[in-house]
């Protein structure tokens, strides 16, 4: 069992925080410095790093839990299985061609109670702390604890605004408790960074052990490729993605190209884009990072934890994920999951996963009963990020709802530009996929399954920002055969006094009314 000294944990607390923390049962406890609210505010700290030290170094210095470890398993795999890997094989599958599972050791991490866990992570937020002060690497005991932190390549992602969607709440869906994870607003703008830190990191770690990956690869709808390609360059490693030609958006395929990528720009759909990446990676010294790659996982369930922490570990009743490749509703049901089994929460929230009606192969498959579960061929879609007819996690998905109690809905094109365009005209900028998740809400309200008071969360999986064309085509009522009725298009005015003050009577009148 591992023990703690009192030395060990003042380097990961500052000496001006209180807590009093119970470690494992066997260890004596004990009380860290601290400073109440009403106390005289504690002295400077005088202990700043040398100067020619950096937060590496510094990181290098600090003591680590020991005896926390990590393996590949087949997912879901009997009891009985044995078949396991090291998280330093390159494997992306198990021996019967099944998806693999990152498997931490719970009775390891048992030896904490729920208590030192959510002081300990609640401990590293906000600081810059090596590397505590991404909120995936604050979590790093349950993410890839046998990592060296000197591998870990980091932007500080993820601690994302956990939005109160106050007006849109109330007036929309008569809700109080409606909040808004803003996963988009990181550093590539979407929730892939969460994930590929963890991968681009373990990859650095690889080519440290001299494994043959000279190059990282994915197939991607716009945000995969835009996370690789920047956390590679960060690191120095080469990435190279494959993009289904003139199917995502001008700010999406220029990440990749700004951040030195090999682009790829194909003649197929995303799903056809995945098969060739799987082959290409089975052949070639490159890395797999899509989602198939059970990695990326253990990095996207980190915001699960991280809205408990944002709610002061009390757990909303609901949580709503829009869905494609289907790796990131599972991400969610692990993260959760493992905050119970630990200790920090007594249970789960139950899990929506929304998809796009033009591209919706998980809820035909809820809709049947979960019977045969059929691939489909996804149609363009404004949420195109999802437009995806093969999801490689569809196994992970349908375990994550079982579990969660879950529920499947789809939002038409109509219906996710109107949730899109209502959500930012009460202050928001979202992007379509948010949209999806959205409609998911208002129509889960309005059949009453979410009621009133039910504390929510709907997943923003990128930001608007890199959705602006959608947008634009909206508010120009420009799109076919869509009302558009949210259309808030600009008025060309002349320069001249008299024009402009009769437009604005007119926008004041009609605004008065409203009063
Ligand atoms: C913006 C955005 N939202 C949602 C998703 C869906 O996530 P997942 O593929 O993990 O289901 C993706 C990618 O697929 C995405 O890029
Ligand atoms: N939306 C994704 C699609 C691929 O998903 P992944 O999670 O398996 O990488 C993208 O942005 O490429």
């Amino acid at each position: 069992m591992a023990s703690l000294s009192l030395l060990h944990f003042t380097t990961y607390f500052p000496s001006h925080t209180q807590t009093t923390l119970k470690p494992p049962s066997s260890a004596v406890s004990f009380t860290v410095r601290c400073t109440s609210p009403t106390s005289t505010p504690p002295p400077p700290q005088k202990h700043r790093r040398p100067a020619e030290e950096n937060i590496r170094d510094e990181a290098r210095r600090r003591p680590q839990l020991q005896n926390l470890s990590a393996r590949y398993v087949p997912f879901n795999a009997p009891p009985s299985s044995t078949e396991s890997y090291s998280l330093d094989e390159i494997v992306y599958r198990s021996q019967s061609g099944g998806l693999l599972d990152v498997q931490h050791d719970l009775t390891a991490l048992k030896n904490y109670d729920g208590e030192f866990w959510r002081n300990l992570f609640d401990s590293r937020v906000g600081k810059t702390n090596w590397p505590y002060g991404s909120g995936v690497w604050s979590k790093k005991e349950w993410v890839l604890p046998q990592i060296d932190d000197d591998d870990i390549i980091s932007a500080f992602e993820g601690n994302s605004n956990l939005f109160w969607a106050e007006r849109f709440g109330k007036q929309y869906l008569q809700m109080n408790d409606l909040w808004v994870k803003h996963c988009g607003i990181t550093h590539t703008g979407s929730f892939k960074d969460l994930g590929m830190t963890v991968l681009v990191s373990q990859v650095n770690r690889l080519r440290k052990l001299n494994k043959p990956v000279i190059g990282v690869g994915c197939a991607s709808t716009g945000d995969t490729s835009a996370a690789l390609s920047a956390y590679c360059a960060s690191a120095g490693i080469p990435s190279i993605v494959f993009l289904p030609a003139d199917k995502i958006s001008m700010a999406q395929l220029v990440q990749p190209i700004a951040n030195g990528a090999f682009v790829l720009s194909i003649d197929t759909d995303f799903d056809g884009c995945m098969n060739l990446i799987r082959e290409v990676t089975a052949e070639l010294p490159i890395y797999l990072a899509n989602s198939l790659n059970s990695l990326r996982l253990e990095g996207q369930k980190t915001a699960a934890i991280e809205i408990l922490q944002q709610f002061n570990w009390e757990v909303p009743d609901w949580v709503i994920v829009p869905g494609g490749n289907l790796g990131n509703i599972y991400a969610f049901y692990k993260g959760f999951d493992m905050c119970k089994e630990l200790g920090l929460v007594d249970r789960i929230p139950r899990l929506v996963c929304a998809q796009a009606a033009n591209a919706n192969p998980l809820y035909l498959h809820y809709k049947s009963g979960y019977k045969d579960f059929q691939s489909l061929k996804a149609n363009t879609t404004f949420a195109s990020a999802i437009q995806i007819g093969d999801p490689v996690s569809i196994d992970r998905a349908v375990y994550a709802l079982k579990m969660s109690n879950g529920i499947v809905e789809e939002a038409t094109e109509e219906e996710l530009m109107d949730a899109t365009a209502l959500a930012d005209s009460t202050g928001m900028f979202i992007c379509p996929h948010t949209g999806v998740a959205l409609t998911a809400l208002m129509k889960l309200r309005k059949a009453g399954v979410i009621e009133a008071n039910d504390r929510t969360v709907v997943v923003s999986t990128a930001h608007g920002l890199k959705f602006t064309q959608s947008k634009i085509d909206y508010h120009s009522k420009n799109i076919k055969e869509m009302a558009c009725r949210l259309a808030n298009p600009p008025v060309n005015v002349k320069a001249e006094f008299g024009s402009v003050m009769d437009v604005l009577k007119e926008y004041l009148k009609k605004n008065e009314s409203k009063c």
